[in-house]
């Protein structure tokens, strides 16, 4: 039994208290957006003027996005997490990310947190010519030699797939790779995280396809739950084919969802109380939490909450509220261990 890391495989009780969606090296300034009221800044310099408006409008901003050019700033929000008693944070930067593995390895040398690194294919709109015009099976193989081989001769490893990115509609390109995803997962047992469109709808039909090629929906996360499904009856509905459910977005706080306006994103004290719904229909397996940092607004250096947040506040807040500590240790400690522990 282990966890494959970007250092190599570790036991699985050596991860401790992990993060399961991250990003730590990645430019995701493609889903660069137009603000939706007012004047646009997106191309202002990152700077204290123009802080507010960034936070406001996060996908907006083109520097906010590019976390790959704030390496140092990461190492050092690590090292605060890892004081802060985290050990292991798995990095979903996908191919079409600009992912960059070696990278990671540094970071993980330098910070002493332990990163887990993730093949596959990020959504649609970031898929290559080349990417679109691979078959079911050259898409596997790719994915299957990054968890098996490693990545572009690196050797580094691949220890999950993901994340896997979803559209609403979803696309043709992004079918292929979801059912490659599904069959190399078939046939290596390893975890896989999925990334929805943003519609109510999307988690249920992702898991549909995903189980038509054979995917074990118990090693399968299912992301970004705090922007998709809000209803009770549509959560334990979801609940019930068997996937994790994480809320991912904790720390991200904003009065306009520009990527779907017809959505309101939940503030962390929303968060706390689905959570806590969920709890008490008996789901504390079934449950993750993570920050999905992907800006840097998002980082303390930059007046945001850092890596640390939900150990901070986050778990603090829990408890006040009469979250038992063993649900805390079930969410934080061994759900993430459970799905990323493989037969090898
Ligand atoms: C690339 C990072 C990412 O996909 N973040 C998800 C943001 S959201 O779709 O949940 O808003």
């Amino acid at each position: 039994m282990s966890v494959q890391t970007v250092l190599g495989a570790i036991a699985p009780d050596q991860l401790g208290i992990t993060l399961p969606h991250e990003h730590i090296y990645m430019d995701a300034s493609a889903l660069r957006c137009p603000a939706s009221i007012g004047e646009d800044r997106g191309e202002a310099p990152f700077d204290f003027c123009n802080l507010h408006w960034i936070q406001q409008h996060p996908f907006g901003h083109r520097s906010n996005l590019q976390l790959y050019k704030e390496v140092d700033t990461i190492k050092e929000e690590l090292c605060s997490f890892r004081k802060a008693g985290g050990g292991t944070v798995v990095e979903n930067s996908s191919i079409g990310l600009h992912r960059n593995v070696k990278a990671l390895q540094q970071i993980s040398l330098d910070s002493g947190v332990n990163v887990i690194c993730g093949t596959g294919f990020y959504v649609d709109s970031f898929h290559s010519k080349e990417t679109k015009s691979m078959s079911e099976e050259q898409l596997a193989e790719v994915m299957r030699r990054e968890l098996e081989e490693g990545v572009d001769g690196t050797g580094i490893r691949c220890g999950i797939i993901g994340e896997i990115g979803c559209s609403w509609p979803i696309t043709e390109s992004e079918v292929r790779v979801l059912r490659a995803a599904a069959t190399v997962q078939a046939s290596l047992h390893c975890p896989i995280i999925v990334h929805p469109g943003r519609h109510h709808d999307a988690p249920f039909q992702i898991v549909r396809l995903l189980q038509e090629s054979g995917a074990d929906l118990h090693k399968t996360v299912m992301s970004h739950i705090d922007r998709t499904l809000f209803e009770k009856n549509q959560l334990l509905e979801f609940a019930k084919l068997g996937c994790y459910l994480e809320y991912d977005l904790f720390g991200l706080e904003i009065l306009d969802y520009e990527l779907n306006l017809n959505v309101d994103m939940p503030c962390d004290s929303e968060r706390i109380r689905s959570i806590q719904m969920l709890l008490e229909e008996g789901l504390v397996d079934q449950l993750l939490m993570s920050h999905d940092i992907f800006s840097w607004h998002r980082l303390s250096r930059f007046g945001g909450h850092g890596y640390s947040h939900i150990l901070q506040n986050i778990v603090p807040k829990m408890q006040r509220r009469g979250v038992p500590q063993a649900a805390i240790e079930r969410m934080l400690i061994h759900n993430p261990r459970t799905w990323l522990t493989t037969c090898r």
